[in-house]
This record gives structure tokens, C-alpha cells and sequence, in this order.
């Protein structure tokens, strides 16, 4: 059976002191379910990422971004389905995030990251932060 392949857009929600993450926790039943990652979703037929992204972060966490900038794009083949993503820093954004689906959401501070699990995707995303902002 062919692969589904999919284009992913997800928020990394900064706070202004530039220390800490807004994550939250993929639904038990979901793909990667109880793993923690950047809201966001898939980016719909004539939809850009930078849409799709500021879509999702209104959906799944209650903001309005306001600043955003393009991170890291990478893709990565899971067994069941190969996905291509665009990382967003979401720099400034308007409304106080939060599990808007009834999902856990956590401010957690960049040096305190290590401790929560990701999906292996998420791998050089969190490379990056540690490297560029931690
Ligand atoms: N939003 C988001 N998705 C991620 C991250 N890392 C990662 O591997 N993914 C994967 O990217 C896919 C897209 O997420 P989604 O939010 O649209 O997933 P979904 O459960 O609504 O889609 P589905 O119904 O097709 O399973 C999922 O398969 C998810 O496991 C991440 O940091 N953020
Ligand atoms: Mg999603």
C-alpha cells in the first residue's frame, strides 16, 4: 500500500523572555499518542504553511499569532505514513495559550525539555532550539 504523505505546520510558541515553550500532549488514541509537540496540524489543498500554522495555533491552543518566522524544514518517513513539516518560531501572538481540544499544554522551560518525549521527528527541531536559543 502506497504511504500517505502528508505536509505538517506547527507553531514553536515562545514566551517575551525567550526561556520557554508552550507544548502540549497528543491524545492517547492519536498517531503518537502521549508523545508532547509543537501545535499544529496539516496544511489543507490551497492553503501556505504560514496559513495553515496561524490556522491550527487558533484551533488547538486559542492565539493569534502575530510574529512568526520559518525555523526548520524537514521530512520524516514514520512506518505508516512519510510527512513533510514546516517549524514556525511563533515569536508574538495575542491570547493566553492553552488546551483548547481538552489536551494537556505546559509551559516548559528550553533547558527543561529534555525530559519531555516528542515524536523522533521532532529530533533536529529540538536540536535547534537547544542550539539556537537554549
Ligand atoms: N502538530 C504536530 N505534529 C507532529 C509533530 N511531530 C510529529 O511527528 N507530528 C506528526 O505530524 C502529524 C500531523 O499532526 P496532526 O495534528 O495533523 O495529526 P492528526 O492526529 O490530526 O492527524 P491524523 O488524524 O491523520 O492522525 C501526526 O502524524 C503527528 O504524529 C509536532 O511537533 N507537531
Ligand atoms: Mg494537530
Amino acid at each position: 500500500m502506497e504511504k500517505k504523505r502528508l505536509h505538517i505546520a506547527a507553531g514553536i510558541i515562545l514566551n517575551p523572555e525567550v526561556n520557554a515553550i508552550f507544548i502540549t500532549q497528543r491524545p492517547a488514541k492519536a498517531h503518537k499518542g502521549g508523545f508532547w509537540e509543537f501545535a499544529g496540524g496539516k496544511v489543507e489543498d490551497g492553503e501556505s504553511a504560514l496559513e495553515a500554522v496561524k490556522r491550527e495555533l487558533e484551533e488547538e491552543v486559542g492565539i493569534t499569532a502575530k510574529t512568526i518566522e520559518p525555523f526548520i524544514s524537514l521530512a520524516h518517513e514514520y512506518p505508516d505514513k512519510a510527512l513533510a513539516f514546516d517549524f514556525f518560531l511563533v515569536r508574538e501572538f495575542e491570547g493566553k495559550p492553552f488546551g483548547k481540544e481538552g489536551q494537556p499544554g505546559e509551559w516548559v522551560a528550553i533547558s527543561e525539555l529534555a525530559n519531555y518525549t516528542f515524536p523522533e521527528a521532532n529530533d533536529p527541531v529540538l536540536d535547534k532550539i537547544r542550539e539556537i536559543l537554549g
